[in-house]
């Protein structure tokens, strides 16, 4: 087993008020799937937990006026993950509910930030809980919602049974404008199987952009989806057009870009540190796999916000094809100053 297995998984479940957040956990919880599991509810920016789960949780006294939000929501949640890992082995898993009003990056963050949370538990993956409903109109006035978008692993897009199939791919259209690398399942009353949600290893570097292999794809071409294949009954495991129309998201963007072959290390730090502090707080996910000239394993990199983790991974296969992938989700991305950034790192 690898050191990494055996740190609890945390799984944040975001979503905006009334989507059904509380339902997924409720699902979760009382399904019959033999694990244990420690949830930490996020009210406000005030975190109150399950009495039992933690001791001295009654000294959990949030201050809201005392300095910054998020660091407030960090200090609390991480005081918190240490008070459950003294109780190590009673439970497995780690799921926090935040608020629908909150960032989840905040609470990402804790996880890259904090040593001593970093060496306990990992981050499994964000999961949004999308109302098909309003989910829309939310966008256009919420930039919350929006955030938990864009900021999603897996987007569960609930309330199927309250609107019809051309509003369901309307709504899904407009998610895939914002962010086309989640997984996606459509439901009602989430009812979705745990594994879609649990043990996603989203945040894992080394899978980072293997859980959507042809992430590229999409924004590499042209989005002219327009060829509707009427008539014709397609099943295959490809989320993108068929049948989905094309948004642009004007305020909320991803930005995929591949070089072919090798980047060059000594360009390409500079400039990923110098990019992400510069334009962190525009950019909420950062996430790449390159090939660094002369180095025989693959470098990976994730990023929330300003905060970047990035290591060498396995070498690169016999055969595999040495190349490097990035992809930024953000809001009013400068594409062409990140675009020409990057290729300036080739080799
Ligand atoms: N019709 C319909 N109602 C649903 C569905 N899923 C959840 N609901 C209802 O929607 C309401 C909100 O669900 P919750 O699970 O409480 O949503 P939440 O995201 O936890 O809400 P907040 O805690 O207020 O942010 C409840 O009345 C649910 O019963 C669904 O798929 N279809």
């Amino acid at each position: 087993m690898s050191e990494v297995s055996e740190k609890i998984p945390v799984t944040l479940l975001t979503g905006y008020l009334g989507a059904g957040k509380t339902t997924l956990l409720n699902r979760i919880l009382t399904e019959d799937h033999g694990h244990k599991f420690a949830v930490i509810v996020n009210e406000f920016g005030e975190i109150g937990i399950d009495n039992d789960l933690v001791i001295g949780a009654d000294e959990e006294v949030f201050e809201m006026n005392n300095g910054c939000i998020c660091c407030t929501v960090r200090g609390d949640l991480i005081r918190i993950i240490e008070g459950l890992m003294k109780r190590k082995g009673k439970f497995d898993a780690i799921l926090i509910e935040t608020t629908g009003l909150a960032d989840p990056a905040p609470v990402a963050q804790t996880f890259f930030v904090d040593q001593d949370v970093q060496d306990q538990a990992r981050l499994d993956a964000v999961v949004t809980v999308a109302d098909a409903k309003w989910l829309a109109d939310r966008l256009k006035d919420a930039p919350e919602a929006k955030s938990q978008i864009a900021f999603a692993d897996v987007i569960i897009l609930n309330k199927q049974d309250l609107v019809s199939p051309e509003e369901m791919r309307e709504v899904e259209a407009r998610i895939r404008a914002i962010n086309p690398y989640a997984k996606l399942h459509k439901t009602s009353r989430c009812n979705v199987p745990l594994d879609a949600v649990l043990g996603r290893n989203a945040f894992e570097l080394d899978r980072i952009l293997e859980i959507e292999p042809d992430f590229l794809e999409v924004d590499e071409h042209d989005h002219d989806h327009d060829h509707d294949h009427h008539g014709h009954d397609h099943h295959h495991d490809h989320d993108h057009g068929h049948g989905l129309k094309h948004y642009h998201d004007e305020e909320m963007q991803s930005l995929a870009m591949r070089i072919d072959g090798d980047v060059d290390p000594h360009r390409f730090m500079p400039w990923i540190n110098h990019i992400t502090q510069k334009e962190g707080p525009s950019i909420l996910r950062s996430k790449g796999i390159l090939a660094f000239k002369g180095e025989p394993k693959r470098f990976v990199f994730q990023g929330v916000h300003m905060i970047l983790d990035g290591d060498l991974q396995r070498d690169w296969k016999d055969g595999e094809k040495r190349e490097s992938k990035i992809v930024f989700i953000g809001r009013h991305l400068k594409e062409d100053e990140l675009r020409e950034g990057f290729m300036a790192c080739k080799a």
